[in-house]
């Protein structure tokens, strides 16, 4: 539905190419070399091993298409991406938990350190592994007023990974991430655009995605490698703690995902949501 929207509403997208995984639309317009990723795993978007998988796998993609930029949003009505699949966290199996983490390591060091410009078009709720994934974007635009995102885990009774945290930490500041991670808070669309968590607020998703494309318009006159390279200085700390910690940070979290006051407070949550 969305991608059709796009590619009637911009009219630019004459030539494109597009590939459909089952929870993943991809669209390229050859002419702009803007990619458009979609995400479509109803209800909720939750991140799963096989939607993290194919998500990484379309990133590997674009790399290889050489785009020029990529507009990441979703299919779903008011869910942009309900974060990490919480019944996985329930009594989980280690293996395939270890597994899951190592997939998402991967395909947020994909994500945060592509080689082009990405823009989030967060077009619904955006909790936890959601709005990392929005924040790991160059620029967010998001749909209000109605729509929450935050890093929420405390809420969980669960701990966001350090790199969750950095990331938050780069694009709000040390001061309102550790507020904001502590509480667990979550934002509705023009507090968010308040603290700097989004870059615009817009009414609808049409006016997102032109928002979106306008910013990537920006990187018509520079140069890709002056771009990337600036891109990697700034980046850089985060992702190498995430490299040189990768099996540490794994084990902290299957550890203390298989503690039983953890799993409590999960059965609790899974509760609290089916109600
Ligand atoms: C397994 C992971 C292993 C390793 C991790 C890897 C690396 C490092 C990891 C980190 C450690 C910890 C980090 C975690 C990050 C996370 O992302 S935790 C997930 C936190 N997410 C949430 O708290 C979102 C909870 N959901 C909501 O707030 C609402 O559902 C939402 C606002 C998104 C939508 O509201 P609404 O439109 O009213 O819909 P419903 O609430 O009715 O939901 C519809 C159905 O969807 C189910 N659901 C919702 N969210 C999730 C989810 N995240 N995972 C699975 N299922 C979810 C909900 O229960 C409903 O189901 P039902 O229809 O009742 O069966």
């Amino acid at each position: 539905m969305l991608r059709r929207y796009i590619l009637n509403k911009t009219n630019t997208f004459i030539n494109y190419r597009y590939a459909s995984q089952s929870m993943l639309q991809s669209t390229i317009d050859d002419k702009l070399g803007i990619a458009t990723l979609v995400m479509n795993k109803p209800p909720v978007n939750s991140l799963n091993l096989e939607f993290l998988e194919e998500i990484k796998s379309q990133l590997t993609q674009f790399k290889n298409d050489k785009i020029r930029g990529m507009i990441l949003t979703s299919d779903l009505q008011k869910i942009f991406c309900a974060g990490l699949d919480i019944t996985e966290f329930s009594n989980p199996n280690p293996e395939r938990l270890s597994k899951i983490c190592t997939t998402f390591q991967d395909t947020w060091l994909a994500l945060y350190l592509t080689q082009f410009p990405t823009v989030a078009v967060i077009n619904g709720h955006s909790p936890a592994g959601g709005c990392l994934l929005a924040m790991s974007c160059d620029y967010r635009v998001m749909v209000g007023p109605n729509y929450t995102i935050g890093l929420n885990e405390t809420k969980l009774g669960i701990v966001a990974p350090k790199w969750f945290q950095d990331c938050m930490v780069a694009v709000i500041g040390q001061r309102k991430a550790e507020v904001s991670l502590t509480t667990g808070k979550m934002y509705t669309t023009d507090q968010a655009l308040q603290i700097g968590l989004v870059d615009e607020s817009v009414p609808d998703v049409d006016n997102a995605i032109n928002k979106g494309i306008q910013f990537l318009n920006n990187f018509q006159k520079i140069s890709p490698w002056a771009y990337k390279m600036t891109k990697d200085i700034r980046r850089q700390p985060t992702v190498q703690w995430l490299i040189d910690n990768k099996q540490k940070d794994l084990d902290f979290v299957v550890k203390s995902m298989m503690s039983p006051n953890v799993q409590k407070s999960i059965g609790l949550y899974l509760q609290s949501l089916k109600k």
